[in-house]
């Protein structure tokens, strides 16, 4: 037992209760591992009433029990109560002569308790949680072989325990590792700036739907947008104003969009999409949506005027003899098209 600690005072108290919670063992079902050990303890010990107790707040609560039928009692009727006072075996021969019990109604009355042996079950940081006792209906002792393994019984209880509250920190620690890799696998494949998938993400998704293309999949459509004349926003309202471009942007891009298409920044001001089993005339309508959305959304609230962006685009078909570098080189190229012909518009391919 901890002996920086007054035994008894509401502190120590604190802390032993705050020790059994850790275990989280009150009120679980029954396990046939517990039952097993009050039925060797009943066996070994050669007693009726076998139990593995613990002493929670205010009340004994029976993790297992055999012979005693019930689950818990007051704590003010326990005899374990005392047992947990003191290290090693509690042992009390005749509790009729024991002034501490031999009022005690479970004395007096059913189940007319005469003999009790509780081996303590101790937490790791030795705070005394409960016990493994044995009872009988007759005054008697126990036997020193008998004595040994009640004792050991009890540490088999601790032990068990001990597992089962390694196995939960296991759980948890699993959980919390696969919750720390989605974060930040989340964080290699996303760009911080607009939250849509990154360059290298991006490309990635591209080779894989140029490779479902060649075994069947349908051909898609790539679009690479570029906002025009976007060092402008910069240089007039700055670059955080500039920041806040971007975002609203890639909102409206997931407006413009379908759900299956695969939004990503770039770089810069750069944006690609890729629109799976879709022709270049679908990509091209989805595009105008989007250029129609710019149109009527202003870039940034709280600014007068209100300030519009355009913007240019490329739109190609990837094909199942598509190379991924020949598919995003094409696209720019169709891009810089677009940006030769005068900005805010789509080139396609033909
Ligand atoms: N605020 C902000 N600006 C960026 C970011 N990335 C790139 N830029 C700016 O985007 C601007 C791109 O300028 P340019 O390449 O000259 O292109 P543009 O002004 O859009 O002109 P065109 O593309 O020819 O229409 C530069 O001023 C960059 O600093 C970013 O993450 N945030």
């Amino acid at each position: 037992m901890p002996d920086n600690t007054d035994l008894g005072s509401a502190g120590y108290e604190t802390l032993r209760l705050q020790a059994l919670a850790d275990y989280e063992i009150l009120d679980t079902p029954k396990e046939s591992a517990f039952d097993e050990i009050t039925e060797v303890a009943s066996i070994i010990c050669e007693a009726p009433i076998a139990v593995v107790n613990f002493i929670d707040r205010d009340r004994q609560w029976f993790k297992s029990e055999k012979g005693l039928g019930m689950r818990e009692t007051a704590l003010d009727i326990s005899i374990c109560r005392y047992a947990i006072l003191q290290r090693g075996l509690f042992i009390i021969p005749d509790t009729t002569r024991d002034p501490r019990f031999a009022n005690n109604p479970l004395v007096t009355g059913d189940p007319h308790l005469r003999f009790y042996a509780g081996a303590l079950l101790e937490s790791r940081d030795g705070y005394p949680l409960g016990t493994l006792c044995v009872l009988d209906y007759r005054p008697r002792e126990l036997s020193e072989r008998q004595r040994f393994a009640l004792q050991a019984l009890a540490n088999q209880v601790m032990a068990h325990m001990e597992l089962m509250h390694a196995h939960r920190e296991q759980v948890e620690l699993v959980s919390q590792l696969e919750a720390t890799r989605k974060e930040l696998s989340k964080l290699a494949t996303t760009d911080p700036l607009t939250g849509l998938l990154n360059r290298r993400a991006f490309e990635q998704r591209l080779d894989q739907e140029v490779s479902l293309i060649k075994r069947g999949a349908p051909p898609a459509a790539l679009i690479m947008i570029d906002l025009d004349h976007f060092k402008t926003v910069n240089d007039t309202l700055g670059h955080q104003a500039g920041d806040e471009v971007l975002v609203r942007f890639s909102d409206l891009c997931r407006e413009a969009f379908r759900q299956a298409d695969v939004i990503g920044r770039w770089g810069g001001e750069e944006f690609v999409v890729l629109l799976p089993r879709s022709t270049v005339t679908e990509a091209q309508h989805a595009a105008k949506r989007l250029q129609e959305l710019l149109t009527t959304t202003p870039m940034l609230e709280n600014i007068s005027p209100p300030p519009y962006i355009t913007a240019s685009a490329g739109i190609c078909l990837l094909t199942g003899s598509s190379n991924m570098d020949e598919c995003f080189k094409r696209a720019d190229e169709l891009l810089y098209q677009a940006k030769e012909q005068g900005r805010n518009r789509l080139v396609c391919e033909p």
